[in-house]
């Protein structure tokens, strides 16, 4: 099996709303997400990211701990509310302040940055405007994203214009189990391409000014048939167009799958595939979110796709109800290099929920998750050794935090977080992590 090169980013992932708490210190606007977790029933436990992790004040201490993990690289991603606290218009130098002196600290020890531009907290401001309905949100993202490369592109080499589009939209507008809420077939549509626009406005802005790389995090899902039945097979290919075209055929080819707008029939917006071209701004690497499969039975009453999903009796599940499936990491990266050619891609988040114990005597023993990262890392590796130009790894997440709709209920982190304390405790993964990555990953 191949090694994974000397230049490989070994990282860890978080995203500002998640971990910072002080939602509005120092002129920082309000997100949709600051409103949504105080919408009674929204939220687990009614939890909030008020404190989180308290990272926009402990960030030093929590650098001290990346170094200590030996990473050389975190992703982040930046409050659009804190930097333009109505979304589109003047800047606060407070807000821009801290993610200057997070880069300059993380530099300082060597940690390469990798910066996500927006990570689902739309200024609330924003949403009053119509949100990422309004065709101006592209331009808005694109004003936002302009004075980000002005500010940091001279230390930032890793840029991510959208963490997971495709869940903004679906959660967002379709389910409307994350913010902000609505349930509308049409809506998650026609946000999804104002947040394909956006991205492209990015992308474009950033090559008039950007000296570095600019990507787009995917979450990507391998879709399989639950059985051989004919019905079940291609309600999988539906979905699999659902889940992993609808994003990557625009971003990479400029069009929309063919099969898209069957799938959402008159709740497709006929103006976005005239525009479709606009979407394809070419990327420098592609990043991938990855989790788990889906297995998938027909469903002629789910919408869009026609397809529910189920799970294996003997399945290993997080504690997300996910199933592990590091193969499918495997055929994800090997089926995007068929599919869309030589593209470098970094593995931009990866990680699991485990039911970890308390600390005890300075210890928190998660086995589970140690396991799931390092079959993960094979499945890497594989993929690696296949041809893939993988780049890097990004562990979700350096710390237990606000897990969205879940709230502090869900564990993600390598670092245990007493959210009653904030005091840090780093988890057996952590060390197994930090072992990993002094070899270099050999001897997984
Ligand atoms: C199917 O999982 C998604 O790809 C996904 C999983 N996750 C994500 N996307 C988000 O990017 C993170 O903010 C979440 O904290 C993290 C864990 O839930």
């Amino acid at each position: 099996m191949i090694g994974f090169p000397t230049s490989f980013l070994w990282g860890a992932a978080t995203s500002a709303y998640q971990i910072e708490g002080s939602p509005l210190a120092d002129g920082a606007g309000a997100s949709i997400w600051h409103r949504f977790s105080r919408e009674p029933g929204r939220v687990v436990g009614g939890a909030t990211g008020d404190s989180a992790c308290d990272h926009y004040r402990r960030y030093r201490e929590d650098i001290a701990l990346m170094a200590w993990l030996g990473i050389n690289a975190y992703r982040f991603s930046v409050a659009w509310a804190r930097v333009v606290p109505d979304g589109n218009g003047t800047l606060n130098p407070k807000g821009l302040g801290f993610y200057d002196r997070l880069v300059d600290a993380l530099l300082a020890q060597g940690i390469e940055p990798m910066l996500t531009l927006y990570h689902w907290d739309l200024p609330a401001a924003l949403e009053d405007r119509g949100g990422w309905l309004n065709p101006d949100s592209a331009k808005w993202f694109g004003d936002y994203a302009q004075v980000l490369f002005q500010a940091l592109d001279d230390r930032v080499r890793l840029w991510l214009t959208l963490n997971e589009p495709w869940v903004s939209a679906v959660l967002g507008y379709l389910t409307g189990t994350h913010a902000p809420g609505r349930r509308g077939l049409r809506e998650a549509a026609l946000a999804a391409h104002h947040l394909l626009l956006a991205h492209a406005e990015a992308v474009t802005a950033y090559r008039a000014v950007g000296r570095h790389r600019i990507g787009i995090a995917l979450n990507l899902e391998p879709q399989y048939a639950a059985s051989a039945q004919a019905e079940d097979v291609e309600a999988a290919a539906r979905r699999h167009i659902y889940v992993n075209r609808w994003f990557l055929d625009p971003i990479l080819l400029g069009r929309y799958p063919a099969e898209i707008p069957q799938l959402f029939g008159a709740d497709w917006p006929r103006r976005a595939l005239q525009r479709a071209g606009l979407i394809r701004a070419p990327i420098d690497f592609l990043g991938v979110n990855y989790y788990s499969r889906a297995l998938v039975v027909d469903d002629p009453s789910g919408r869009p796709a026609r397809g529910r999903l189920v799970k294996r009796r003997d399945a290993q599940l997080t504690a997300m109800g996910w199933e592990i499936f590091p193969q499918g990491l495997t055929e994800m990266l090997l089926w995007i290099r068929r599919e869309y050619g030589e593209l470098p891609v970094y593995i931009t988040e990866n990680g699991a929920a485990c039911n970890d114990p308390l600390p005890e005597r300075g210890r928190v023993l998660d086995p589970g998750r140690a396991r799931f990262l390092g079959r993960h890392l094979i499945a890497a590796q594989e993929a690696l050794g296949r041809g893939v130009d993988l780049r890097g790894y990004f562990a979700w997440s350096l710390l237990d935090n606000f897990e969205w709709a879940y709230g502090y209920s869900k564990r993600f982190g390598l670092i245990h977080v007493d959210f009653a304390t904030q005091r840090r405790t780093p988890k057996m993964s952590a060390r197994f992590y930090r072992n990993l990555i002094c070899r270099g990953g050999a001897n997984l």
